[in-house]
């Protein structure tokens, strides 16, 4: 182990929220930034079937049993595997959340529509700031679109975001899905990370459009949820990316460029 390496493992040993999740035998302490969250914005409610998308190794699903309780439903997914958890309606299934397949598998085990998602899924970091906080947009932006299939009218979702250039629009896109939007950071959450948390309530029921005149949509444009998933409502735009009397979108777009060049370099590495 180098030098760097032991002074993390030190310096984790001596967090307070570790040890805290060390002695209430949490798998992570991230199962404290959403009890934090939920203490504050009373997010999930008990008896509640909840939707954990990125939840290895587990630390949500475990704090989200304890706010829904024995009567609750808890299903995660990761690209990890999770180790089993003991109670029965805590379920953890291993896949990717960006595929239609994977969201149609949670459906399926899903007793009812879900009441609350939540999201803590974090891309690999290659450590360049715009690259990481496009790929959590892009993941956020998954994140919502699995949810508008996933969420039952009125409910609530959650999700975290790395902060860059790009957060205020996605703040803005989820505004046309949910009643009230708030952001946050935890207390649990360091202060040295970019990592901030979108709570969206009251769910208003429809599903991702992709053709909202929001230029990030752009960054996951090639996925096939938007192909095959997403119904067609409109016909796509032709031409002009960005809107041209918009000094935003613009801006937004020669930043999408920016970024997507600069992430096709970084994969040449
Ligand atoms: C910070 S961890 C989540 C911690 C978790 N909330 C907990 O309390 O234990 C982020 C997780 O997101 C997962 N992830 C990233 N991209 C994903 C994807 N496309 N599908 C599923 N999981 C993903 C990673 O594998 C990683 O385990």
């Amino acid at each position: 182990m180098g030098k760097k390496d032991k002074r993390w493992v030190m310096q984790r040993k001596n967090d307070f929220y570790y040890k805290l999740a060390k002695q209430n035998h949490y798998r992570s302490r991230a199962s404290y930034k959403l009890l934090q969250l939920n203490e504050k914005f009373e997010i999930i409610y008990e008896g509640d079937n909840v939707v954990d998308l990125g939840c290895a190794p587990g630390g949500w699903l475990q704090a989200s049993y304890d706010l829904v309780g024995e009567d609750g439903f808890v299903i995660g997914v990761d690209l990890q595997k999770v180790k089993p958890l003991r109670e029965e309606n805590i379920v953890a299934i291993q896949g990717d959340m960006t595929k239609k397949e994977t969201i149609n598998k949670i459906i399926d085990l899903m007793p009812s529509k879900a009441d609350v998602v939540i999201c803590d899924a974090s891309p690999n970091i290659s450590g360049v700031w715009e690259v990481d906080h496009s790929r959590s947009i892009e993941l956020s932006l998954m994140a919502l679109i699995a949810t508008t299939h996933l969420l039952r009218k009125n409910g609530n979702f959650v999700v975290k975001v790395f902060q860059g250039s790009l957060f205020d629009q996605y703040v803005q896109l989820l505004t046309k899905y949910f009643k009230k939007v708030q952001t946050t950071k935890p207390k649990a959450s360091r202060s040295v990370s970019a990592e901030v948390y979108v709570i969206g309530k009251k769910f208003l029921g429809k599903k991702f459009d992709k053709n909202t005149d929001f230029p990030i949509i752009k960054l996951i444009e090639d996925n096939e949820f938007l192909d095959r998933y997403i119904e067609e409502t409109h016909e796509k735009k032709e031409g002009n990316e960005t809107s041209d009397n918009d000094e935003d979108n613009n801006k937004n777009g020669l930043m999408i460029k920016k970024i997507k060049e600069l992430r096709g370099k970084r994969s040449k590495l």
